[in-house]
């Protein structure tokens, strides 16, 4: 179980959230939607104990495996000093790797697609490339709570169909717990047990069925969002990107 109660964040004077609940059993599977800037990351920050909450508390595991955005990450390391990173728990401050951490690494990056890459810069790897080695890392961990940042938004159309199909795989043994954050409500729908939208004012959690609604999705991004039903497969959720909006601020 990972969980926050009551929990504010705030930057200055202005609050991210605020007497925010949301807790996920072990085992189950939670997206989280929301637009730019609505507090997805903070509020993954917070579920880690990265972000101090300035009301609320917080309970959860002492090992998980984070795969945060690729962005500003030190980038002069081996691909596979990278992923023994993520063994840091096993090492300790003063200790060094060993065969088992090397190892856990190298059958991470095998798992991710990425054994090849294993003796690469960090800092030569494509966006993508990168994310997916912040996925080992995080398998690397052996932490049975995996939580992801908007990991697939670097990645091309094979890749997301990969990473989803590690998430799945994940998800199939109950003593995992996924939390993701995406700007593909599909993803959510595919993987997902529960969804929790960072709505105007609140959060809205619920089964994938009942909260991933276009009603809710329009909701939460202004933007028309068709679920249309595919034969022989999950049901297809389309932004209709068509009826572009006048441009202006979109930052709600
Ligand atoms: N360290 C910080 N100092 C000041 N403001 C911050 C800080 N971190 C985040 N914010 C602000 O808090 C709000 C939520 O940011 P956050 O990164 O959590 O949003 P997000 O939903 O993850 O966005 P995106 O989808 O664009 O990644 C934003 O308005 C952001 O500018």
């Amino acid at each position: 179980m990972i969980r926050l109660d009551g929990a504010g964040v705030r930057f200055g004077a202005r609050w991210v959230f605020r007497g925010l609940d949301l807790s996920v059993k072990e085992g189950a599977c939670l997206a989280l939607l929301g637009p730019n800037g609505r507090g997805k990351t903070t509020l993954i920050r917070s579920l880690l104990g990265l972000q101090p909450l300035h009301e609320g508390g917080r309970a959860a595991p002492a090992l998980i495996g984070y795969v945060p955005q690729a962005g500003n990450l030190p980038a002069r390391y081996r691909v596979l000093d990278m992923v023994v990173m993520g063994r840091a728990r096993s090492i300790g401050v003063f200790g060094a790797p060993g065969r088992d951490d090397y190892d856990a690494a190298r059958s991470a990056l095998t798992r991710v697609g990425l054994a090849a890459l294993s003796e690469r810069s960090f800092s030569v790897l494509s966006g993508g490339e990168r994310q997916l080695v912040l996925v080992a890392r995080a398998i690397a961990t052996g932490a049975k709570t995996i939580v992801l940042d908007e990991s697939s938004s670097a990645l091309d159309l094979a890749n997301q169909n990969h990473l989803l199909a590690l998430i799945r795989d994940l998800t199939r043994d109950p003593a995992f717990t996924v939390i993701f954050s995406t700007h593909h409500p599909q993803h959510a729908l595919h993987l997902a047990d529960d969804v929790a939208m960072l709505m105007q004012g609140g959060i809205l959690r619920g089964p994938v069925d009942t909260v991933l609604t276009e009603e809710n999705l329009h909701k939460l991004y202004g933007v028309e969002v068709r679920r249309i039903p595919v034969p022989g497969g999950s049901d297809a959720l389309v932004p209709m990107l068509d009826r572009l909006p006048t441009p202006g601020n979109t930052f709600r």
